[in-house]
Parts: structure tokens; C-alpha cells; sequence
């Protein structure tokens, strides 16, 4: 008697591989905790580096344990010279994802840190690369724009310096914290694509910068952290608020997914929206010029179009892209800078699954030809 036939996941839809204790994303009521602590409340009280301690670490961090994350954070922002020249001899025309994935592979073959897979050991790696993505997204941008790096000021907190690196100046306190609030929202969210890629390099105790590497390339993609960028150009594209509703219908019946909509695990609407949204509504408010209005109208009218037409909601993505544009980013910075805060769930993960290893390695239901003899070789 045959074997009924395997249940197929594809896309592991609905599949739950392991367990985690960094966060949890509950879909039935649209809500996201990192370590306990509902997502909101850290982005509205708390910085970027207390919510990267807290991800690492499990905990908050108390003054003192504050200052010493954030002065070995401030004290590894500088380039060395040589990945200053591997950076410089990259094409200035190459995507920055592809930039940052070259940079982080090349950190993890410079690291000097003994590669024992210690926790010790990969808390120091993870804390490198949170402080030198900012340096590398920065110094890129300016190259898009022919202008030389800045360097990193250690004196200023994560997202001050890294508005000082891009621009040479610091925002408005309410425009920095818009920023930080972004960055606290894309730090972490359980099993998703990237996260879950690196948990399948780490799993075979492979090293946190090939993780990481791995994370970055599956974070590209404009179905996972590309929308955001994609959000920009699809904006871009219809340009017109009075063109939005046409726009839909016509990409819909070319069956073009609309970039920054829809989520895997939210189908009521993505926890963080709401707290994004608000950040954009106050910049928009702040720029009052005419440009920005238009802008925002449009972003509005597509969300409204899309609700009515697809029923489908706006993920982080979504509000996320425009407002970066606000903040000045171009658009092919908008990625880097979810890899600039998704670093520090990624290497949670990292050391979670080096806590608890199990090799990763999921079967599959054979679909091809059925057993067949190899035909004389041709000649
Ligand atoms: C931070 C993040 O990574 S958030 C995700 C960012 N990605 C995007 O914004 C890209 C656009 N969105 C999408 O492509 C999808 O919604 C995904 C990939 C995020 C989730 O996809 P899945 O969980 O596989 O949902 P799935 O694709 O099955 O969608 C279910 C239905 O909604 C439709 N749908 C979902 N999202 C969209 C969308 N953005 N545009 C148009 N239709 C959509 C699908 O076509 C499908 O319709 P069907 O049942 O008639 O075939
Ligand atoms: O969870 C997902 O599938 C994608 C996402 O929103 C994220 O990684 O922030």
C-alpha cells in the first residue's frame, strides 16, 4: 500500500519550525512585542540602541549598561582603510544592497575576533556591523551625489550620526526621532524571509557574517525590505493623486503586485502602520509646501484605492518609503537603512539558533521524471 501523499507547504505558509523568545507577531490582534514589550511603547519611549540592547540582551539596558553599549557602539563607526578602498573600487552605479552584502562579507574576513561561534564572540560581531552599516549606507549615498564621506561624529547617538554622515547637518529633534521611531519598527520581526535565511546558514554553524551576508541578499528582494524603495518608484510612476485609482486598476489587470501592500502574516493590517503613518503625517505637516502635499495625497488616495478595490492593507513598507524620502534619503537608501536596524534581529536570531541548533533542512516532493536509464554518450 502507497504513502498518502506529503501535505506541501509552499513558501512554508503557515509552518511553524521553531520556537523564539525575541518576538512575537499576532496576527489576530495586529500585535508585535520584542522580549515582552509591545512594539509601540518601545518606539515611543525608548531609543534605537536601548531597543538593540534589548534584543541582544533580553533586557532594557539600566544607565550604566546604556553608556557602555553605546560608547563601544560610537567607538567602531570608522571605516579602516581598507575597507575604505574595497567600498571605492565598487562600481558607484551598483545597488547599495549590493554594496552593503560586499562590505559585510569582507568584514567577516578582516574580523580578528577568534571564530569560535561563542556568544562572546558573535556579540562583538554584531555590534561591528551596527556600527558600520550607518558609516557605509552614509558614505555610499554622498557618492551617488559625487561627494566625499563624512566621517562619524562620537558624539552624536545612532540616528543623529547617521543624518551627520549623510548630510553634514542634524534635523530638527521631531525629524531624528521620526527616524529612530523607523528604525525601532524594522528591528525585529520573528521569522521572516532574511531572519529566517540567516537562521539557515547559522544553522550550519556556518559564521555570523556569512549569516548576515545570506540576510542581506534575501532583504533585497521587492518582495520582503526592497518594497520600500519599490513603494518610491511606484509613486514616482503615478506621480498624479488624481491618476491613482486609474494606476490600480491598470496594474491589477496586468496582475502587478503593488508594492508596500499586503503582508504573510497580517491580513487585518501590519501592527506597525499605524505607528509609521503617524511619523509621516507630522513630517508632512513640518515640510507644509505644496510638493509634499501632493505627495502625501497620492500615498493616501492608493492606500484608499487599494483597500477598496483589493481589501488589502499597507505594511511597514508603505509609509516607511515616503517618509524617507522626506527625510532627504534617496530612494536607493531606503533598504540599506532596514538593513541598519534589522542587524540587530538578525544576530538575535543568530545567537538563538547557535543556543538551540538543529540543522535546517526541510524536504521536498519529488516532481520530475520518474527513474530513467542514461542514454550511450553522444560521439
Ligand atoms: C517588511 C516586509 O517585508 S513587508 C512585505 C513587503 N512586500 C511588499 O510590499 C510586496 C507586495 N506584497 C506582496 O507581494 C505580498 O503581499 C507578500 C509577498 C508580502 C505576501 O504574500 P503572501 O503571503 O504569499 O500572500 P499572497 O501573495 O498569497 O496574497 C494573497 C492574495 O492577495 C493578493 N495580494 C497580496 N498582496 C498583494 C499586493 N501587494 N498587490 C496585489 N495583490 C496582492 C495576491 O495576489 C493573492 O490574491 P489571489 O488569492 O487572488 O491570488
Ligand atoms: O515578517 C515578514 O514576513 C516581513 C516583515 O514585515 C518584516 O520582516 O519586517
Amino acid at each position: 500500500m502507497s504513502s498518502p501523499p506529503p501535505v506541501i507547504h509552499r513558501g512554508l505558509a503557515g509552518v511553524v519550525v521553531d520556537t523564539t523568545e525575541i518576538s512575537t507577531v499576532l496576527q489576530e490582534t495586529n500585535s508585535l512585542t520584542y522580549r515582552g514589550y509591545p512594539v509601540q511603547e518601545l518606539a515611543a519611549r525608548r531609543s534605537f540602541e536601548e531597543v538593540a540592547h534589548l534584543l541582544w540582551y533580553g533586557e532594557l539596558p539600566d544607565a550604566d549598561q546604556l553608556r557602555d553599549f553605546q560608547a563601544r557602539e560610537r567607538a567602531l563607526r570608522p571605516l579602516d582603510r581598507t575597507t575604505s578602498e574595497l567600498f571605492a573600487r565598487l562600481p558607484a552605479t551598483c545597488h547599495p544592497m549590493d554594496v552593503l552584502r560586499t562590505a559585510v562579507s569582507f568584514l567577516g574576513a578582516e574580523d580578528p575576533t577568534e571564530d569560535d561561534g561563542s556568544l562572546t564572540a558573535n556579540r562583538a560581531k554584531s555590534m561591528t556591523l551596527l556600527a558600520k552599516l550607518p558609516t557605509l549606507v552614509a558614505a555610499d549615498q554622498r557618492r551617488r551625489r559625487g561627494l566625499g564621506p563624512i566621517p562619524p561624529d562620537p558624539g552624536l547617538g545612532y540616528a543623529e550620526n547617521f543624518f551627520h554622515m549623510c548630510f553634514g547637518t542634524v534635523p530638527d529633534p521631531d525629524a531624528v526621532r521620526c527616524f529612530e521611531i523607523s528604525l525601532t519598527l524594522y528591528a525585529e520581526h520573528s521569522f521572516n524571509a532574511s531572519t529566517f535565511t540567516a537562521r539557515v546558514v547559522t544553522s550550519t554553524l556556518s559564521d555570523l557574517y556569512s549569516a548576515v551576508t545570506a540576510a542581506i541578499g534575501a532583504l533585497k528582494g521587492p518582495l520582503h525590505g526592497g518594497a520600500n524603495e519599490a513603494v518610491m518608484h511606484m509613486l514616482d510612476e503615478i506621480d498624479d493623486p488624481e491618476r491613482a485609482e486609474d494606476w490600480l486598476d491598470e496594474a491589477l489587470a496586468a496582475q502587478r503586485k503593488i508594492m508596500g501592500f499586503g503582508h504573510r502574516v497580517y491580513k487585518n493590517g501590519d501592527s506597525r502602520v499605524p505607528i509609521m503613518q503617524n511619523a509621516l503625517d507630522l513630517l508632512v505637516a513640518r515640510a507644509a509646501d505644496p510638493e509634499t502635499t501632493r505627495r502625501a495625497t497620492l500615498h493616501a488616495a492608493l492606500r484608499h484605492a487599494v483597500l477598496k478595490r483589493k481589501g488589502i492593507h499597507p505594511n511597514l513598507d508603505y509609509p516607511a518609503g515616503l517618509a524617507y524620502r522626506l527625510m532627504g534619503f534617496d530612494t536607493p537608501t531606503f533598504t540599506p537603512i532596514f538593513v541598519m536596524s534589522r542587524i540587530t534581529g538578525w544576530t538575535a536570531h543568530i545567537s538563538e539558533q547557535l543556543a538551540h541548533n538543529t540543522l535546517i533542512r526541510p524536504l521536498a516532493s519529488y516532481a520530475g521524471p520518474g527513474q530513467r536509464a542514461v542514454p550511450a554518450a553522444v560521439g
